[in-house]
This record gives structure tokens, C-alpha cells and sequence, in this order.
């Protein structure tokens, strides 16, 4: 990476728009991605996040607004130099073994990533010399993950990536995702997967009908929402206050409630409740969070 490189963002997108026909898929959509930052793009089913991606690989051109990749115009050569892409629909030559589109793409950079590595990474240890034409979905699935990262390059699109992978697969990308990101990488990452968003991301940027909804780092954004999860249980054959109901439900042996007080009703319990168990206060996770905020209308 130049030294002018180093101090742009990996991505730089003001007032993104894209219309198809009579459908706004995206409306004044601005995002930054910082170096060795990851950032999640979420949203449900159209709400914009493959036009956005495609606008900023440059593979559409935006109707309105602009985008810059290191500096470099989207989709432009310069821009595209840094960039890696986990294809969601990838066309592999069938007559070729994983090993050889490995070392086929390897070859087009300066200072790829070792396929020995990927191939570890990404649990293609046993596939990775048989020709591609007999692999399942998942499987091809994994050799793209490993095509996305042998370039080492400086920002991966990964767009859905897991869609389609057993949990051993969606674990290896997570873990290499998050040493990439760690290492210095740029990551844009879109996933209906909010675990895979949680484990991976430092911010995320929700967008609903092509327009942008809710942004910050998960921090900010638990803190905003301001409630936490409580979770205890009670000693067996023990007596069970009234008011317990209005807080909590109970599942099994486990009482649990989302309470914006957790310290206050923590203690009210501790002193109402002397067979009190196991009591937990846990921040909510990424999808309680939202949901939480719909419900209250503050996004
Ligand atoms: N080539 C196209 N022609 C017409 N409409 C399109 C085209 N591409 C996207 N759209 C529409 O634009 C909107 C946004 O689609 P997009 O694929 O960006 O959503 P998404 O957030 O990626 O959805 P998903 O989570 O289902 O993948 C949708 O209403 C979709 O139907």
C-alpha cells in the first residue's frame, strides 16, 4: 500500500442513488469504511444491500452520487487493484481442482496469499485436488471464500459469503475474517447471518428500502437501545414473588426479561429472593437490539 493510500479510506460513498424502472433500490446512501475496519451492511430481503455492493465494485454505475475505493473511482482499475470479491454465483472452470484456480488466481498478484494457507482456512484440505466439476454448493462456496483472500487484498465485498455453509464453514470464515480485519484488511460484509455480523464487525450500517436506517459501531448502538437481558434461576420448591410476572417469563427452570433498570431490578431480586440462582445480566445481541428499537420506534 502507497503512502497516499494509506491515509484514504477504503471506501468513501456519498449520496449513492440507483433506480430500476420504478424501483428506488438505493436513495442517498453515504458510508465509510476505514482501514482494518469491518463494516456490516444489513437490512432484509431488497432493501438495497447487492445494489449497494455493485455500485461500490463498480459493477453498476450509480445514477446519482459517488464512490471511491482508496481514493481511486469505483470500478476503475486503480480501485479494482485493491480489491477481493466473494462471487455469489461463481463459474469455475469444472475441468480445474480447487488447487489449480488457486494457483491460476495467485499468479495475477504481487504478493498473494500461500494456497496452502487458504486451503487450511478454508477446510479444502480433502477437495482440493479432485476437479471441480462433482463439488456441492457448499463446497464451491469455500473454494470462492479462499478466492476472495488470495490476492491479499487490501478490501474484500463479501456479499452473503456464508450463504449456503455448514456451521464448520460459516466458523472458518468468521475466525479468518476477523484475523484479516485484525491484520490491517477492509471488510464490507453483508449477511442475514447477525451472528456472523456480531463475531466479525466493528460498526454496522442497516439500510430498509434503499434508504439508510440506523449506523454506529455495535457499541453505540447497544448503549443507545440502553437494555440489557436478565436471567436467573430459583431454588426449587421455593416461593415465587407476584411480581416476578411483570418482568419476567419463565422457561424451564430460567426466568428472563429485557429490563432498561437491570442493575435496579438485579437488586431488587437479590433482596426479595433469597433462592435466587445463577443470575446473569447480559447486553442484548445484535438482532434483540434491533428488534428492540422497532418496538420502541426509535428506528
Ligand atoms: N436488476 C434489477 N432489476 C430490477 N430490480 C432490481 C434489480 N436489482 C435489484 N432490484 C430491486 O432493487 C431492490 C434492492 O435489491 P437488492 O438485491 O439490492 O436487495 P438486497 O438487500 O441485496 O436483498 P437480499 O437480502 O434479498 O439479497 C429490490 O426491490 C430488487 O427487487
Amino acid at each position: 500500500m502507497t503512502g497516499r493510500t494509506a491515509t484514504v479510506p477504503a471506501i468513501s460513498a456519498r449520496g449513492l442513488g440507483k433506480r430500476f424502472g420504478r424501483i428506488e433500490a438505493l436513495a442517498d446512501l453515504s458510508l465509510e469504511l476505514r482501514r482494518g475496519e469491518a463494516l456490516g451492511l444489513i437490512g432484509t430481503n431488497g432493501a438495497g444491500k447487492t445494489t449497494a455492493l455493485t455500485l461500490l465494485q463498480g459493477l453498476r454505475r450509480a445514477d446519482t452520487g459517488r464512490a471511491e475505493i482508496f481514493g481511486h473511482p469505483a470500478g476503475s482499475v486503480a480501485a479494482r487493484r485493491h480489491v477481493g470479491i466473494t462471487p455469489q454465483n461463481a463459474d469455475f472452470p469444472e475441468q480445474m481442482s480447487a488447487r489449480e484456480v488457486l494457483a491460476y488466481a495467485a499468479a495475477h498478484f504481487e504478493r498473494p496469499q500461500p494456497v496452502g494457507e487458504l486451503v487450511a482456512a478454508f477446510g479444502l484440505e480433502r477437495l482440493v485436488d479432485r476437479r471441480m466439476d462433482g463439488f456441492s454448493g457448499g463446497e464451491l462456496r469455500r473454494v470462492a471464500l479462499a478466492l476472495a483472500f488470495v490476492g491479499n487484498p487490501d478490501l474484500v465485498f463479501a456479499d452473503e459469503p456464508t450463504a449456503g455453509l455448514d456451521t464448520g464453514g460459516q466458523d472458518m470464515f468468521k475466525a479468518y475474517a476477523r484475523a484479516y480485519v485484525e491484520g490491517g484488511g477492509s471488510l464490507l460484509l453483508t449477511s442475514h447471518h447477525w451472528d456472523e455480523i456480531e463475531h466479525i464487525c466493528d460498526r454496522i450500517v442497516m439500510i430498509d428500502r434503499g434508504r439508510l436506517l440506523l449506523e454506529g459501531t455495535l457499541d453505540d448502538i447497544r448503549r443507545k437501545a440502553g437494555r440489557n437481558r436478565i436471567s436467573f434461576r430459583i431454588a426449587e420448591s421455593a416461593p415465587v414473588p407476584s411480581w416476578l410476572d411483570e418482568h419476567f417469563q419463565r422457561e424451564g427452570q430460567r426466568w428472563s426479561g429485557v429490563s432498561a433498570d437491570s442493575d435496579g431490578l438485579a437488586r431488587r431480586l437479590i433482596a426479595d429472593l433469597p433462592a435466587l440462582q445463577d443470575i446473569h445480566i447480559e447486553p442484548l445481541d445484535l438482532k434483540e437490539t434491533i428488534a428492540q428499537m422497532q418496538m420502541e420506534r426509535t428506528i
